[in-house]
């Protein structure tokens, strides 16, 4: 990752904790008429919350304003997210990476293990989250001094809203931040017209299992101290949304029209932007780390042999029960079908057995992947996904159809969207009462993926994803819907100081 060529005209010398990286800028030669136009471009420092489904987008944006030339990027992160940062940052090598640790070299409060600088480090509590959402604070005199060092002058900070005192901070400098919240705008929207009406339903859940929103399912009684602490973290997002100057939204307008025009003209301002989806923004990696390439040349073979391929993988931060993911092989062995299951966690037992029994027909990759790069292998004829929104974007990206299986969170709206709105899938049946998951039988899980597979349901899913995969593409083309959000919203910044 290169240092930007302004890092290097930097007026003020980097406070001592500003580790940054260094290498010769890639897309611009450093000579005098490249500089005059990089310091005409507004400065876009962009700070994503420690979480991959966070951070990816981020680093995805980061691509793309530097690609069109649209800003100066500086992304900052912590020394224990900084490696997959630079990875996922391969490419824009102007993109200057901070790094601010935290005040005893990691986040200590009580509900966040030790040394946990990442979301998917937590344990499965339902207070380890909102903790450490708030122990991100601590880093907050980083910040600042960073907002004060880089150079030059900071346009505009695009900070994730679990940030929310990132926010505030820059507020107090006088620095506009511009709010990225990772879900999609149906996803907001929601929430809005919830808290508005019945904001205890919007937190906790109902006896309709969909009006769960922000805290995961499996919770029997949750906890009435943790669950003050989610209320009091989701007000405080609201309100870093609510005083920024533009909302980034990682969806585009042929996807979500009428939810965008719902903020726009009912919510905002903050106006949304929508700007994606991201993905399409990131260069395909030249060289993809071996786990990826494994899966690669495993697909190519089932190409060749004339084979289509269900990809199986449930984000990263749902924990799955180890009987849930035995259920999982059983439907998977049971289908037939051909699959590749990037399980998660690594050392996930799947039942004693699975893997030789379906050798040949089913890979299973415990290592990280490069899931957008193997959606987009031809290969691949569909998706069994957890409906976190990234993999959704990224399957409507990659025209893959799904077969969503909401987990928590906002996934069962993502699966309303997905399924029923948009019929680029089809639902995994999950049975629920009052809250509480219970474990989907291997039964279904068949039946699902052969009908997405095999089925009428599946064919029809996948001739929509199709069409909706083009109008991705063109949203990000230049003169596009989200190419043309992305300009308007940068250009609202004007020139730099
Ligand atoms: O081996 C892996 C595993 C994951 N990914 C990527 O990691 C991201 C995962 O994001 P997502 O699909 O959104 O899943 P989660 O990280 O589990 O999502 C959390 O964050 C999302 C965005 O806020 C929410 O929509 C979800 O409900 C919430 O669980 C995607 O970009 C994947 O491509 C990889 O590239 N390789």
């Amino acid at each position: 990752m290169g240092m930007v060529p302004i890092m290097a005209t930097s007026r003020d010398k980097p406070a001592p904790f500003l580790a940054m990286a260094s290498a010769a800028p890639a897309c611009f030669p450093s000579n005098e008429a490249s500089d005059a136009h990089a310091a005409r471009l507004p400065h876009v420092v962009i700070f994503p919350f420690m979480a991959k489904g966070h951070t990816i987008p981020l680093t995805q944006l980061a691509h793309l304003l530097r690609r069109r030339q649209l800003a100066t990027v500086t992304f900052l992160t912590t020394p224990g997210n900084a490696a997959f940062v630079r990875a996922a940052l391969s490419g824009a090598d102007d993109v200057a990476v901070v790094e601010l640790p935290f005040p005893d070299g990691h986040p200590i409060i009580p509900g966040v293990p030790r040394g946990a600088e990442c979301a998917e480090a937590l344990d499965n509590s339902l207070s380890s989250f909102p903790a450490f959402v708030e122990a991100t604070s601590l880093l907050r005199p980083r910040f600042e001094e960073a907002l004060a060092t880089v150079a030059p002058h900071v346009s505009v900070v695009v900070a994730d809203a679990f940030l929310y005192w990132a926010h505030a901070a820059a507020a107090a400098l006088g620095v506009p931040t511009l709010a990225f919240f990772a879900l999609n705008m149906a996803a907001h929207v929601m929430r809005e017209v919830w808290l508005r009406d019945n904001p205890a339903a919007a937190l906790v859940g109902d006896e309709d299992d969909d009006a769960v929103f922000a805290i995961p399912i499996p919770y029997d009684e949750p906890d009435p101290t943790a669950l003050a602490a989610i209320r009091e973290m989701d007000r405080k997002l609201g309100k870093a949304i609510a005083d920024s100057h533009g909302f980034v939204v990682n969806t585009f307008d042929a996807m979500e029209h009428r939810y965008i025009e719902h903020w726009n003209r009912n919510v905002g301002p903050p106006r949304a932007w929508p700007v994606g989806p991201l993905c399409l923004a990131r260069p395909s990696p030249t060289t993809p780390a071996e786990a990826t390439a494994a899966c690669m040349r495993w697909l190519d073979d089932k190409v060749a042999a004339g084979r289509g391929v269900l990809y199986v993988a449930l984000g990263t931060m749902m924990a799955v029960a180890g009987a849930q993911l035995t259920e999982v092989a059983d439907g998977l062995e049971r289908s037939g079908l051909d699959f590749l299951w990037a399980v998660r966690p690594a050392d996930a037992d799947l039942g004693a057995g699975f893997e030789e029994r379906v050798r040949g027909r089913g890979m299973v990759v415990r290592d990280w992947v490069d899931q957008f790069a193997i959606l987009r292998h031809g290969g691949l004829r569909g998706f069994l996904s957890h409906g976190g929104w990234n993999s959704v974007a990224e399957s409507v990206s990659a025209g893959v159809p799904l077969a969503v299986w909401p987990m928590g969170v906002e996934q069962p709206l993502n699966t309303k969207l997905a399924v029923d709105e948009l019929r680029i899938g089809i639902r995994v049946v999950v049975p629920a009462k009052r809250g509480t998951l219970v474990v989907v039988k291997g039964d279904e899980i068949a039946r699902v993926a052969k009908e997405l597979m095999t089925g009428e349901m599946g064919a029809e899913a996948a001739r929509n994803v199709a069409a909706l995969g083009a109008k991705a593409r063109e949203a990000m083309r230049e003169g596009g819907s989200s190419w043309r959000a992305l300009e308007e919203m940068i250009g609202e910044l004007g020139q730099p100081a």
